[in-house]
């Protein structure tokens, strides 16, 4: 049996040991069995519940109140409605990877994840990560094209907090700008693609990508994995390697 590869930017094994529902995955369009019995995916997000954009080292994030139902989630897969936490994007040094999910073997250029937890039966977050259905998160693929408007906000905030630990203010966000209209998904039971990497996510990866243009996936690739005064590490590649399928069949919401 090979050693397990450490991957440098976590000094943490790539693949759990025992893991058996890691993520991420490639997505096989023609292997995904449509489920006819799943629901629309019902989103409600309060923009006045938006808090800081930080750089945690190894993306940046935005940062909501998840302390009442103010933000959330509910039908789709889920059995419960969970609450919007952060969200965050994976992106990579060039247009033709980045994305952590792949459809059909291809890689897209960023992928945009929104982080929920299931309030209703778990008393926190963290205790929320540990357990099968403790989180939600939806994946938007970003593709290269047109200007988003929406993202340019966000963009505009990165100078702001270029390296590690930085955070600012950002007061009023609705991020269901960035979250395509087409309401097509495939689920499937998966895990966090960064430590602690517990398979604690039903993921909905919507079918349909966002355009982005070229500057602003720019202004991505110059947020800094490093500290202030650290030799500097432009923050890109922040995406994990594919993780097996296993017994795991991934489920769409359309025909
Ligand atoms: N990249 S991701 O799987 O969406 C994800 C989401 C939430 C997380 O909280 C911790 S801690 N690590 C996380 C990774
Ligand atoms: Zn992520």
């Amino acid at each position: 049996v090979g050693v397990t590869p450490l991957h440098p930017l976590w000094q943490s094994p790539l693949t759990i040991p025992g893991g058996t529902r890691q993520s991420p995955i490639n997505i096989q369009w023609r292997d995904s069995v449509y489920d006819p019995f799943l629901k629309p995916l019902k989103i409600s997000y309060d923009p006045t519940t938006c808090l800081h954009i930080w750089n945690n080292g190894y993306s940046f994030l935005v940062e909501f109140d998840d302390s009442a139902d103010r933000s959330i989630i509910v039908g789709g897969p889920l059995e419960n409605q969970y609450r919007l936490k952060q969200f965050h994007f994976h992106w990579g040094a060039i247009n033709e990877w980045g994305s952590e999910h792949t459809v059909d073997s291809k890689f897209y250029p960023a992928e945009l994840h929104l982080v929920h937890w299931n309030a209703v039966v778990y008393p926190t977050f963290e205790e929320a990560v540990m357990e099968g259905n403790g989180l939600a998160v939806i994946g938007v693929f970003l593709k290269l094209g047109a200007h988003h408007e929406g993202l340019q906000m966000l963009v505009d905030a990165l100078p702001a907090i270029k390296h590690k630990d930085a955070v600012i203010e950002f007061d009023v966000f609705d991020p269901s700008c960035l979250i395509p209209s087409c309401p097509d998904y495939w689920t499937y039971a998966g895990s966090l693609t960064t430590p602690p990497l517990t398979e604690s996510v039903t993921w909905i990866i919507k079918k349909q990508p966002i355009e982005v243009d070229e500057n602003q996936l720019e202004a991505f690739r110059m947020l800094l994995f490093t500290s202030d005064g650290e030799e500097e590490k432009r923050m890109v590649d922040n995406f994990r390697p594919l993780q097996p399928l296993m017994n795991r069949t991934v489920r769409s919401s359309f025909q």
